[in-house]
This record gives C-alpha cells, structure tokens and sequence, in this order.
C-alpha cells in the first residue's frame, strides 16, 4: 500500500463514503445547504450543495488535503519551485497573467519583464494587423489568419476564440489546423487567399511533426499561389520556446514570439501562444482574460482550503473517483459559445494526471485522473444524459451557465436555463418507484403493465453535480474559469503525488510512429515487427486490401 491509502484519513474517508444518506435527504434536513455549499469569487458562483457530502465528508477530504501538503505545494508552484521533477522545469503559466510590478523568480532570473516585453511585442503585432498597417506581398491587408499548432498550441486558441465570439474584430477571420491528415490544410486553403493570409505557427518544441508538416504544406501553397521567398516573411509568423529552429526553419526572427520552458503545452494559451485570440479580440480583451485568471491564481493562493473554489472542486472530484469508482467527469457547457470547453478540459486534465507512479517512482494503488468528456446542453440531454440519470456508471457532472446570454432573443435563455438546472434537480433527487407509479395513476395501462413501467421509470437520483454560474461570459470570466479547472487539476495531482506537468505517456506512440513512416517509404516490404504491424504497413504499401 501507498503512504496514501493506508493513511488513517483514507481509511476514514473509505468507510465514511458508506454512510452518507441521499442527497434528497440532506436537503430535506438543511434548508441552508445551499447557503452553506456555495461560494463565490472571481466573478464566478460555484453550488457544491447537490454533492455526496456532509460536513464530515468535507472536514476529511480538507484534512486530506492538508495532510497531503496542499497549501505548501501551492505555494512551491506560485514561487517557480522546480515541481516538474521528470523535466527539471518550475511550472510557470500563473506568471504569463501576474502583474507587471510582480517579480518571479525561475532558474535564478526574474521572469516577469521577458512576459511583459512579448506582451508588448504581441500588441505591437496585434495594432499593426489590425490597423491595416501589416501588408501582404501585394500590399493589401491581412483578412484571414490561421493557427497551425496541436494539443495545447493548437486547443487553448481555439476554443477561447470560439469562447469570445461575441468580441471579435469584424474584418478579421480566424481558421485553426491541427491534424496532419492532409484533408485539414486542403479543405482551409480552399477559403483563403494568399495575399491577405497571414500562418501563425505554433509550438513550443517546433519539434512536433504535424505542426512542421502542415506549415512546410502552407509554404509550398503560398509559393506555388504567386508569393515568393521573400515575401514568407510578410505572412509567416512563429510562437516557440525553440528560436533557434524556427530561425533554421525559414521563419524571419523579427517574426518569432518567445515562449518559455517553464509553460506547460496546455497551460500555455495565456502566453504569445494565444497570438491568435489576441489578435481576434484585441489586446485589451486579451489582457482582460489574463486578469481574470490572475484573480482566480490570487484566490488560489489566498484563499482558506475550505472556501477555496478549485480546492474544493478537486477534492469533490477526487471524492468520487476514490472512493465511489467514479472513472470519468463530465463538463456540460450550457452556452453554446462554450461548446468547445469540455474538449479543452480534457486535454488539459488528462494529459496532466494520466499518470500511474507516484513522485518517486512508486506505483500508485489507487485512481488518478478520470476520462474528462463532455459538450453543450440542452443537446447532451437529448443523447447521452440518458446514462447520467438511469446508466449503472456513477458520473460527476459540471453544469456551467452564464446568467445573461449574448444572444438574448425572446424566452431562448429561460429555457436553457430551466434545463439545466432542471437536470442538476433531477440527477440529484431521481425519481421513486413510489413517483413513478403515481404519475401512472391515470394511464390506461393494466395494473401489472404500470408496475413493470414504474420500474423502468425509476431513477435513483443521489447523482452528483457542480454549477457553476457567472453574469456573463466575458473574457475576465473565461480567463477565471479556465484557471479554475487548471488550479482543480493541481490539487488533485498533488493529493495523488503525481507529476501532473510532464507526458511521457506520448512518446512511445510518436516515436513508433516515425519509425513505422521509415518503413513505409523503405524498399523492402516491413518484416521486422510484430505481424500485426507488418501486415498493416504491407497493406499500406499496397494502397488495397
Ligand atoms: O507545442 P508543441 O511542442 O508543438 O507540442 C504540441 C503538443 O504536443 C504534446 O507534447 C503532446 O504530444 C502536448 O503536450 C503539446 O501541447
């Protein structure tokens, strides 16, 4: 057993998570639940009433944490401290949003004027696009910019433009690739014109083969459409940690936004890696999501364990996949500009605690991070809610609203509204047999017919939920919600003492699959691997099965 499971709190918690009685119950006996499990900061109202929990739960899984030196290894983030221990690296993204008059120390330097200088950097590129001033090779100004970059140089931008339709700048469209499948550039370049094009290429390690294969297959395009070498420059701009590959690369080095070691891919949109939603909302609207974020990372920090919003989101998450098998999470998005949260979260949750070993190497005996997964209500109400309410699987949901809508056209909000929390009501309370027969009561059907649809009609309810409410999905709001989900994320890997900021589990796949590329383009058909593999690739080779 791991120092964890046979902590004394672990055991309490274990055979506390038998005892709590159902949350109809609960809310039955304290009118002021609500009152009580609801907090709010950052712009951002959290209700954690419709959760398995008593004050007991909660005194235990804050003992937990405190036990698990939460507040220490807080504190050890917030001050550079190297916690990504498998890269050597402090783990940095709260830097990239903190004030200029902060200072932050990483590897013996103080960090904060290189952030505020490509802060600086961004918005003179941000102005001169925007103004018209930055001319394509005909001279005519940029209309359509395109994000090329995966995983967290690609999500992060694109679902936070997504997220700030509402803000952005009228003559400027936005396109994001990602895949490597060749139909994903081919169906982009289809829309854009390549006078008034402008590639932002994005990655950190400017090392990563989709990134580099679809940006040399935008060059070719823009050369072969009438550009030539030495107008690349005009519309080819990079965000790297790695300048000196971009410079070998082709890209022109007054054109490379710096990005740093100390920020993680998926933490890494608040740095010029959001190039693109700055340039679509504007850098005061960049900068007004950065602060959101910086209030949230301030609460984090501040804050007590017990009033702390991502603490005890983490807590109440790790509650459920510990000690009620719960294996994934769901985020449900009731505002169609956030439909792309869900896939956000994910990547930023899983990649960082998909992790089976503990700090030291010791192999964890019990649940790390769950399958995030998720999309927008009301549609998930009309597929996959189905399970939630009546499914065998025990799994926690998010339910996050604005309460003003952008788009506010007769009763549309209301009903969105009612919905979702009309679905936190009913996963939580469910439904009787008792119920489900008495709504029978009128029908037609024969005694033994209601008794046998009564059963199929019961929901057990007890079924757990976070909201999450905010006045208006605005870019502070946004930047505060999504560190709120980063911050969540950490207090989770370090109850479980996992490095929740590397990803080895990556390499094997990418490695493999450059070797298996050798193969295909080799002479000889492929004879050396498994004969599965051989057989796939020789299949390949053939172009028929
Ligand atoms: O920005 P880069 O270096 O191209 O990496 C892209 C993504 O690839 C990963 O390393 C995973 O393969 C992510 O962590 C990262 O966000």
């Amino acid at each position: 057993m791991t120092l964890l499971t046979q902590s004394s709190i672990w055991q309490a918690l274990s055979t506390h998570s038998k005892n709590i009685p159902h949350m109809r119950e609960l809310f039955a006996t304290d009118a002021a639940r609500f009152n009580k499990m609801s907090l709010s900061s950052c712009g951002l109202l959290l209700d954690y009433s419709k959760n398995r929990a008593t004050a007991e739960t909660l005194d235990l899984l804050f003992a937990l944490a405190s036990n698990s030196q939460l507040e220490a290894k807080i504190k050890a983030m917030f001050a550079g401290e190297i916690i990504n221990t498998t890269e050597k690296r402090a783990v940095l993204h709260t830097a990239l949003r903190s004030t200029a008059e902060q200072s932050i120390i990483a590897e013996g330097q103080d960090i904060i004027p290189e952030v505020q200088q490509t802060l600086d950097k961004m918005q003179g590129f941000v102005n001169s696009v925007t103004s018209g001033n930055w001319k394509g090779y005909t001279g005519k100004a940029i209309t359509d910019i395109v994000g090329i970059g995966i995983g967290g140089s690609f999500l992060g931008p694109k679902i936070v433009s997504q997220a700030l339709r509402p803000y952005w700048n009228p003559e400027l469209k936005c396109h994001f690739v990602a895949n490597v499948d060749g139909t994903s550039i081919s169906e982009k370049l289809k829309l854009l014109d390549p006078e008034t094009t402008l590639f932002i290429m994005s990655s950190k390690s400017f090392g990563t083969q989709e990134t580099l294969t679809n940006t040399l297959t935008a060059r070719d395009w823009f050369l072969a459409k009438g550009g030539l070498q030495s107008d690349v420059a005009k519309h080819f701009v990079a965000v790297t940690s790695n300048v000196a590959k971009a410079t070998d690369f082709g890209i022109d080095a007054d054109n490379i936004f710096p990005m740093w070691d100390w920020v993680g891919g998926r933490y890494s949109l608040w740095s010029a890696i959001g190039l693109p939603i700055a340039l679509l909302i504007g850098m005061d609207n960049f900068r007004a999501l950065l602060s959101g974020a910086h209030q949230m990372d301030e609460h984090f920090a501040n804050a007590p364990l017990t009033e702390n919003m991502p603490v005890i989101m983490g807590l109440l998450s790790l509650w459920y996949g510990n000690f009620f098998n719960a294996q994934s999470h769901v985020v449900l998005t009731y505002d169609h500009y956030l439909r792309g949260l869900p896939a956000y979260f994910q990547q930023l949750d899983m990649e960082s605690n998909g992790k089976s070993v503990t700090l030291n190497g010791t192999n964890v005996d019990y649940s790390t991070g769950p399958v995030i997964w998720g999309g927008e209500g009301t549609n998930g109400q009309h597929a996959y809610h189905q399970l939630l309410h009546q499914g065998t699987a025990l799994i926690p949901a998010d339910f996050i609203m604005p309460l003003q809508s952008h788009n506010p056209i007769g009763e549309h909000h209301d009903q969105l509204a009612s919905n979702c929390f009309g679905q936190t009501q009913a996963l939580m309370q469910g439904r009787t047999f008792d119920e489900a027969l008495a709504e029978l009561a009128n029908s037609t059907l024969s005694e033994s017919e209601k008794q046998l649809i009564a059963k199929h009609k019961v929901m057990p309810g007890n079924k757990p939920s976070n909201t999450l409410l905010m006045d208006k999905l605005t870019p502070s709001t946004l930047g505060a919600l999504i560190a709120l989900y980063e911050h969540r994320t950490f207090v989770q890997g370090a109850i479980w003492d996992i490095n929740s900021f590397d990803q080895w589990g990556v390499e094997l796949g990418k490695n493999l699959g450059n070797d298996v590329l050798a193969r295909i383009g080799a002479e000889q058909d492929s004879d050396a691997l498994d004969a599965s593999s051989n057989a796939l690739i020789n299949l390949y080779r053939q172009g028929k099965i």
